[in-house]
Parts: C-alpha cells; structure tokens; sequence
C-alpha cells in the first residue's frame, strides 16, 4: 500500500531524516517513536510530499508520490499536523467541512449528500457534533484536536498520516479515537502512520512500531520487539522498565525515577501486631508483594498485610467489599492492603525472624492442618473439600528480582509440603501424608532496599534461608495446633 524507500531531506539542504525505509500494508496501523527532535514530523512531511525530498521514493498504491496531481493525492491520504493553522473564527462545522475539499470541483459549490454524511459521521466519530456551530476560539484544546482529527476523517482517505493525534485528549478521548482508527484499520482496510510520544498507547494500538533515532530508523518491528528496556533507554537516555499490559497481549513501559523519595527502611516483628480479629503487619515502607490471598491477589505495593480471622461459615459470596470494610475498621486503607483469612484463632499465629546470610526474614504461618489433604490423590476425591488452611508470609528486607519473587514461592511452599511430612499430618480421606489443604495461601514480600537476590532457588543464598525458615516456623505452627487442639478437648 504505503512504500517508502531510502528518503533523506530535511529544512533546506540539510538532510535530517536519513535513509528512511517502510512499508505499511492496507488495513494496518504503523507508530511512528522517538524523541524530541528525532526527525519524526519531518519524515512524515517529507513521506506525505509537504516537503521536498533530497533522495529516496514513496509510492501510494504502487504509484509514485510526485505523479499525484495534488487533488488526487488528498483523496488518498489526509494528514493530521502536529500544528494547525488558525481557524479561530471558523465554526467547527466549517473546519471539518474542509477535509471535503479534494472532493469539490468548485470550492463548496457542488456540496453533495455524500459531503455531507461524511461531515455528520466524522464530527460523530470524534465526539464534537454538539459543537458543531460552536466556533473554534471557544473550544478547550482537546476538543479543537478532535476537530482537526474530524477533519482528516471527513477526507474520507485511503490513508491517514497522524502527528501526534492524542495530543491533548483526557484518556477517555484517547481511548475513542484510537478505538476509532482501530476499527476504520482493521474493518474498512484504513491504512495509519501515526507519531506517538506515548509509547505505551502506540504499543497497544499499533500492529507495528518505527523508533527514530537522529533522523535514522534504529527499529522497526513489532511493539515486542521495539519496546525493550536496553533499546529505548539508549534512544531516550532515560531507564525504564517494560512489563506485558496486565490485559492485552503488548508490552507497556514505566520510567524509573532518578530521584527515589522512598526512605530507607527495615520491617521486623516489631511493626507486627496481633489482636484477637487479625495478624496484622504495618509496614514502615511499601512492601513488593507476590500473594495468592483473598484480598488483592497478585503482584503489587502494599504496606498492611492481614490474616483474619474469620468464621468457619464465612459467607464468601462478596468477600471483596465486606473485606474492605474490616480493613477500614482496623484504619488501614484498602487500596494498601493484602488480605488473607483463617478460621483459627490467632493465637495459632507462629512469628519467627531470622538473622541470616541472605539478610533479615520474617515469617508468619498459621497451619490449619484438620482438613489437610494430599495433591497427589484430590483426583480420586468425590467428596466436597472442607476449609481449613495454612496461611505464609515470607518477607525478606532486601532486593529481589520477579524471578526470585517465583522462585521464593516453589522454595516456601516445598518447605511447607516437607513440614506437613515430619509433622505426619495426613489426609483423612485417602490416609497418605498431606502436602497441604484446599484453601492454602502463601506470600512473599520484600522491602526491595539493601541486599540483592536474583535468585530465590532451594540452592541460592535467599532460597536457603527461606526454605529453612519456612520449614521451621511451619512445623511450629502444626505442633501449636495440635497442641491447642489437644487443650480444647
Ligand atoms: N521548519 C523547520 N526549519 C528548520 N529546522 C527545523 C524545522 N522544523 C524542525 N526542524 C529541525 O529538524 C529536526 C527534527 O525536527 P522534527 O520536528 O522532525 O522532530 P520530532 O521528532 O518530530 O520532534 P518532537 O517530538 O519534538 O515533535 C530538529 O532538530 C528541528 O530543530
């Protein structure tokens, strides 16, 4: 559809853009990256013909720019500037009716029905139709940017070159007019070169991404294959992370601040209180956590970590609100917390620290083992699974990477499987030795300050220590729930 071959030019003489080469198929979305000043309008000026070329040849449907008499090239491609002209007295109904204007044979004198519904349908698409006779001097910025992206539209082109079109849009008009253009690609085969300077936006609705790098293609490739951390931080000079957008199968990128206004902290028992609700751990620092609890699964930032202790006939058909409300009650914030519940009381709570080589570690279990089972043999179970748990937190002071945080995991949780084996505790059902119940929970967390771990493995320095912690404090716990089993009697 689009080919762009070896082209250089720039302002004058002086060739910015260097040696530029793509193709862009029908129906596909390519974004344009880099940073300040990296030559990217310019390329799209010199690729859309609003500058001259000093080298190099674009083709538009296998036809060579410059053959294009410069009405028939507006048929097939519209561009959005990075700057507009002033159209302040014009209404926004006249500025989108201007994108018609290659499909005028005497200025707005044969305005056709067909004008017109594409009028009606972009200022629909971009959400200004209510301010259609508004003129443009009394629209925020955002909404004069939708005008012109109208405006584009309205040319009802083959192909759509974009400069930056998000540039003041809130998120919610980001997200339609992206949305939009996605499906005009994909459904109406609209073909898109698009400027982006939010990559992560680029990377979830781009098929490909070009990085411009001083007036030079570094990469171009899939949003995988350009969005990786040594590579836009040598372009940008900047360091980043890049993590898979938690829904979408594309990578997002987050900048690492230089300035950290996180304090140097330790967590110990001490920040550790237990009342007869909960274990609660009030951390002096946000914590790392990778959890499976019940409230607020999977990685994040946390600073309160709870067991509660609840009723064996807890209703769990809304456990997300009614946990909330007891995580206010304790005055803690939800948005802060990680929850996970027992019915043991807390007095089966088992808090041990240790002081080792790996660094300081807290470990908290409370082992419900009355219903324990063993994985091995839960196939061959008809019956229903009855609650009862082993809740463990591991938390490290120190640094450790998403492999280690994994590892630590398997490590803590094979610690557990060869507690339960010492500790003889048995499935009832099958009467072999249990590896756990049905409603485990296990977390680790970290300060992320001091000490580096990149691995957590039964044989590194960190899985060492954590696996003999976490053996430790849990054959602890079964014995004290045995033991106040045997009292209760
Ligand atoms: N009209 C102009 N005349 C002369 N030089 C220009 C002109 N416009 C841009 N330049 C120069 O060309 C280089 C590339 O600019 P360009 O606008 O293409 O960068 P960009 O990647 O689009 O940057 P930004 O992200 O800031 O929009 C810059 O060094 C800039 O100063």
């Amino acid at each position: 559809m689009l080919h762009v071959q070896q082209v250089s030019g720039g302002y004058g003489n002086e060739a910015y853009v260097q040696d530029v080469s793509f193709t862009v198929q029908k129906g596909e979305i390519l974004g344009v990256l880099g940073p300040n000043g990296s030559g990217k309008s310019t390329m799209l000026k010199l690729i859309s013909g609003a500058l001259p070329m000093l080298s190099g040849d674009v083709a538009l449907q296998g036809k060579p720019l410059r053959a294009y008499a410069p009405k028939e090239l507006a048929k097939k491609l519209a561009v959005l500037p990075q700057l507009h002209a002033n159209t302040f007295t014009h209404t926004v109904r006249e500025v989108v009716s201007l994108g018609r204007y290659p499909h005028q044979s005497g200025f707005f004198s044969s305005w056709r029905d067909e004008d017109e519904q594409a009028v009606v349908q972009a200022m629909a698409q971009t959400d200004v139709i209510q301010y259609a006779d508004t003129e443009m001097e009394f629209l925020s910025g955002g909404e004069q940017q939708r005008v012109f992206v109208a405006q584009a539209l309205a040319q009802k082109a083959d192909v759509l070159f974009l400069d930056e079109p998000t540039n003041h849009l809130d998120i919610a008009h980001q997200r339609q007019l992206l949305d939009m253009v996605r499906t005009e690609a994909k459904i109406h085969g609209l073909t898109v070169v698009s400027i982006f300077h939010d990559m992560n936006l680029a990377a979830l609705y781009c098929d490909r991404l070009l990085l411009m790098e001083k007036g030079r293609v570094r990469i171009i490739g899939e949003p995988h294959e350009v969005l990786v951390d040594a590579q836009i931080e040598q372009v940008y000079d900047v360091d980043v992370v890049t993590r898979a957008h938690p829904k979408e199968a594309t990578p997002q990128v987050t900048i690492l601040p230089s300035v950290s206004l996180q304090k140097e902290a330790r967590v110990t028992a001490e920040h550790i209180h237990i009342t007869e609700e909960a274990v609660v751990l009030q951390s002096p620092l946000p914590l790392r956590v990778l959890s499976s609890a019940v409230y607020n699964a999977g990685l994040g930032w946390y600073r309160t970590l709870i067991n509660r202790t609840v009723d064996p006939l807890y209703d769990v058909t809304n456990v997300s609100d009614e946990f909330a409300q007891f995580i206010r009650k304790l005055g803690a914030l939800p948005t802060n917390c990680v929850g996970m519940m027992t019915a043991l009381t807390t007095d089966h709570a088992v808090i041990r620290e240790f002081n080792s080589e790996a660094g300081h570690l807290i470990v908290a279990v409370t082992a419900g083992v009355g219903k324990a089972i063993d994985v091995s043999k839960t196939c061959e179970r008809t019956s229903h699974y009855e609650v009862g748990t082993i809740n463990t937190w591991v938390i490290v002071n120190g640094e450790l990477t998403d492999e280690a945080f994994v590892q630590a995991m398997m490590t803590a949780t094979e610690a557990k499987v060869k507690a339960l084996q010492i500790e003889e505790v048995r499935d009832q059902t099958s009467n072999t030795i249990a590896t756990g119940t049905a409603t485990d929970s296990i977390l680790i967390a970290s300060t992320q300050q001091g000490q580096q771990h990149a691995y957590a493995g039964t044989a590194s320095l960190l899985g060492k220590w954590v696996g003999h912690a976490v053996f430790e404090t849990t054959v602890e716990a079964i014995q004290r729930y045995k033991q106040l089993k045997e009292m209760a009697r």
